[in-house]
């Protein structure tokens, strides 16, 4: 939980890198150069997002081979990074593998390193043959930034599916993180589903993808942060860069208490 009790705003970093597919090491070693940039260049960054599968990419045949096992390793550095910057950590997600089953698996980490949150992606791609390599998450997850502050995740295609992000607010979330590997043709869908879920849900949504691209698939960039009225806050373009933005955490209750979705759904009807 970010501790400070008086917190208004809070500072975002997004770490839109490219990934070696199937390159742990190497992957680990820009991952924690693009963080030391963030956190050195921005000393108030509050919270730090990276993208999804950041270790390995979808290196799938070799998944088993590459993926953490028990994420062991990755939490340990991350944890310690957490600790030594004071910065909470939204990890993007990694493979972890447990007993032979690799699992698409996001981290958080608060101020003191503490793992406070741990959510394996629900919903597997099919159209890049997910579902054969990964097994699926079976639960949602919600965690506090603030006391008065909760946050939901989602990773990537998991937004297709507006049940779920409807479910995290009605559980209490107000921000929504979601970490990607999201790529080309299809911008629009991000862009629009992205959206779609921040104005539905009167959330923050934040969002961390990757660049670069693995065979003819080329991912692009874009991520961002929108805020509860719909409106983008920032945007990423097409290549490798930090991203800084703000949350404003009174715009929650303020969009809320404007148009009062919350009390006037009819969930006995649908
Ligand atoms: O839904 C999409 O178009 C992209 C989803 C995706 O790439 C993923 O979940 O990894």
């Amino acid at each position: 939980m970010v501790n400070y009790a008086d917190k208004r705003n809070l500072q975002i970093a997004l770490i839109q890198m490219s990934i070696h597919i199937g390159e742990p090491d190497l992957n680990e070693r820009h991952v924690t150069s693009l963080m030391e940039e963030a956190v050195t260049q921005n000393p108030k960054v509050d919270i730090l997002v990276l993208p999804e599968l950041w270790n390995t990419g979808y290196a799938l045949d070799k998944l088993r081979e590459i993926a953490d096992a028990g994420g062991e390793y990755s939490k340990g550095w991350l944890s310690s990074f957490a600790k030594k910057h004071q910065v909470m950590i939204v990890a993007g997600s990694i493979a972890e593998s447990n007993a032979g089953q690799v699992s698409n698996t996001m981290y958080v980490f608060d101020q003191q390193g503490e793992v406070i949150a741990n959510y394996s992606k629900i919903h597997l791609f099919r159209l890049m043959n997910e579902e054969k390599y990964i097994v699926p998450g079976q639960q949602l997850v919600t965690f506090d930034v603030l006391p008065e502050c909760r946050a939901g995740v989602a990773i990537c295609y998991d937004i297709r599916f507006p049940e779920m992000a409807r479910s995290l607010a009605l559980n209490g979330a107000e921000i929504l993180f979601i970490p990607a590997e999201w790529p080309h043709p299809r911008l629009h869908h991000w862009r629009t589903l992205l959206m779609a879920r921040a104005i539905e849900n009167q959330m923050y949504v934040i969002a961390c993808n990757t660049v670069g691209g693995n065979g003819d698939t080329t991912f692009f960039g874009h991520s961002m942060i929108i805020d509860p009225w719909g409106e983008v806050v920032v945007e990423g373009g097409e290549s490798e860069e930090i991203i800084i933005g703000e949350v404003t955490l009174s715009l929650i209750a303020e969009v809320r208490n404007r148009i009062p979705i919350y009390r006037d759904r009819r969930p006995e009807l649908y």
